[in-house]
């Protein structure tokens, strides 16, 4: 409304402005009516309201109906998925695995021309999968920022949910927008929300879109240096036609932080802000266990409101603390006592499994941890093997044995036996049933049994795999007792730094002793 009456009061002086000129320039009627004080008079009035207008011009309150043209606009061709950010891997901490390995996509972007001298193809989809919150979006647009590349961000359940029926359209208009500003990264949060399986007797907006990106993803050539980007919580709903080679084809596992990585984000999270001597971060790491990325971000942000509720120019460990027990209570988390004596159980489960794998010189172990992931409270990652086609009755025994280390070293350290081997045990079972029916490795001898069609024999199936078990399981806790002070180191380790890496590994057991070096030895 004010913009408009200082328009129309705009045009009426620019018009008395030009009649008191009018004579001035032409010599008409209206001399007499103007003196030149005049003049000077309308001419100050109707340059000052100019100035005055220009500037509630750009006051956005003011600017509201053209901002919203504009964004309508930007919907029609793309735009509004469109920025460029000033992020970069500074601004991510931790990750450090999968930022190496991003590294060479950068390296890619940046230097296209010499990688397509060479013929080679430009690493077209990345899907990043993981918990919520453990820096998804962060990393994809620090690969921009790193990268001086145009962003296009947009949610999968955008194309669906807001826009029904043009959802196809949109991705059409995202790809191609992203292609004339390339290099760009186009990153695609919650892609499950397009990308689950599709239905064979479906045809819906879903679908259409899903093919729909599945055809861009397939189109775009050499040149063009565009990278797409996807982020998924549930990998497991993704339809496999997404997975392919050519399309998403690099996976990245972005998991929740290990000590290390959550002291290094509350440092980033407390940077800019005014912290009093008795904040230790490293404490603070130590207590938020199982945290993510934005659960740590959110708790320095509590930590600066109570600081300023309660009137402090600096922010103490008593505001974090308090901070702290706010997130823990809107995750509906175990009280710490409880989570305390968990995570120690899958210290001794992991540290079970890890040790026996040492002593039986089995798979290389890549990683040890006890952050949870997916439904399991911790996990060991071996070293990728060449394929194996065959395997021999005293591997697929050592191969039972690594799996039955986390109950043995439960079983030894607790005497109690707790939920958390159900996988392993359903893994160790699978292994026993293929011993006795597929492979001729029990006391039954050779034939092939199938306990659906031989109901009379399933007892005895049964019977030869628990002895099979039975017998894995005793040697399995007799190496664990003799190895007993390996166990402790690598738990206790565990429990400290959460994640181990192969060479940390070794170093903590020291100069340990394989099986065979000890046969060796003898
Ligand atoms: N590694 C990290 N370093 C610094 N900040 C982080 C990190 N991880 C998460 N954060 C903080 O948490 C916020 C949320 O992270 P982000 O949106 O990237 O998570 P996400 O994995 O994409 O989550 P979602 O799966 O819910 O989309 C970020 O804005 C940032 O403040
Ligand atoms: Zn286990």
């Amino acid at each position: 409304m004010k913009k408009r009456i200082i328009f129309i009061l705009l045009c009426f002086f620019i018009a008395l402005t030009v009649i008191s000129s009018y004579s001035l320039w032409f010599g008409g009627q209206a001399e007499g009516h103007f003196s030149s004080f005049d003049r000077l008079l309308l001419a100050g009035v109707t340059v000052s309201l100019l100035v005055y207008y220009i500037k509630l011009d750009k006051n956005p309150q003011y600017a509201h109906a053209t901002i919203n043209t504009e964004k309508k606009e930007k919907e029609q061709n793309g735009d509004e998925f469109f920025t460029k950010p000033k992020i970069t891997f500074e601004d991510v901490a931790g990750l450090e695995e999968v930022k190496e390995e991003l590294v060479e996509v950068i390296d890619f972007i940046k230097k296209s021309e010499k990688y397509r001298k060479m013929g080679a193809k430009i690493p077209k989809g990345i899907l990043f999968h993981g918990p919520p919150g453990t820096g998804k979006t962060l990393l994809a647009s620090a690969v921009a920022g790193e990268t001086k590349s145009a962003f296009f961000s947009a949610s999968g359940s955008e194309f669906v949910e807001k826009y029904v029926g043009v959802g196809a359209k949109r991705i059409r208009t995202l790809f191609e927008k992203a292609k004339k500003e390339a290099p760009s990264v186009i990153f695609i949060d919650e892609i499950d929300a397009i990308g689950a399986k599709r239905h064979l007797d479906s045809n819906n907006e879903k679908d259409q879109t899903l093919n729909q990106l599945l055809v861009e993803l397939d189109g775009f050539n050499t040149d063009q240096t565009v990278v797409v980007i996807a982020a998924t919580n549930r990998m497991d709903l993704l339809d496999e036609a997404l997975l392919r080679p050519g399309r998403f084809d690099r996976h990245m596992f972005i998991g929740n932080p290990n000590v290390k990585a959550r002291e290094e984000i509350l440092r980033v999270h407390t940077k800019n802000k005014p912290l009093s001597p008795d904040v230790r971060i490293p404490d603070l790491a130590k207590k938020t266990h199982g945290m993510s990325g934005a659960h740590l971000s959110n708790i320095a942000n509590e930590a600066a409101i109570i600081a300023v509720r309660q009137n402090e120019n600096i922010i103490t460990n008593n505001h974090f603390e308090q901070a702290i027990e706010r997130v823990i209570a809107g995750l509906q988390v175990k009280n710490p006592t409880i989570l305390q004596k968990e995570k120690e159980i899958v210290a001794y489960h992991e540290a079970g499994h890890a040790l026996i794998g040492k002593i039986l010189n089995t798979d290389m172990v890549q990683k040890v941890s006890i952050i949870p992931r997916g439904q399991a409270l911790g996990y060991v990652l071996h070293m990728p093997q060449d394929d194996r086609y065959i395997m021999t009755k005293e591997e697929l025994c050592y191969k039972m044995m690594v799996m039955l280390g986390g109950r043995a070293a439960e079983e030894l350290i607790y005497s109690h036996l707790s939920t958390g081997a159900k996988d392993d045990l359903k893994k160790v079972t699978e292994v026993a049933m293929q011993m006795v029916c597929e492979y001729g490795m029990s006391n039954l001898g050779f034939l092939y049994q199938d306990p659906r069609f031989n109901q009379s024999i399933s007892h005895q199936i049964n019977k030869e795999m628990n002895r099979i078990i039975d017998e894995c399981y005793t040697t399995t806790l007799d190496y664990l007792k003799n190895y007993h002070k390996s166990l402790e180191k690598i738990a206790k380790a565990l429990l400290e730094k959460e994640t181990l890496n192969c060479d940390e590994l070794n170093e903590v057991l020291g100069d340990f002793k394989s099986l065979e070096d000890e046969l060796e030895a003898v």
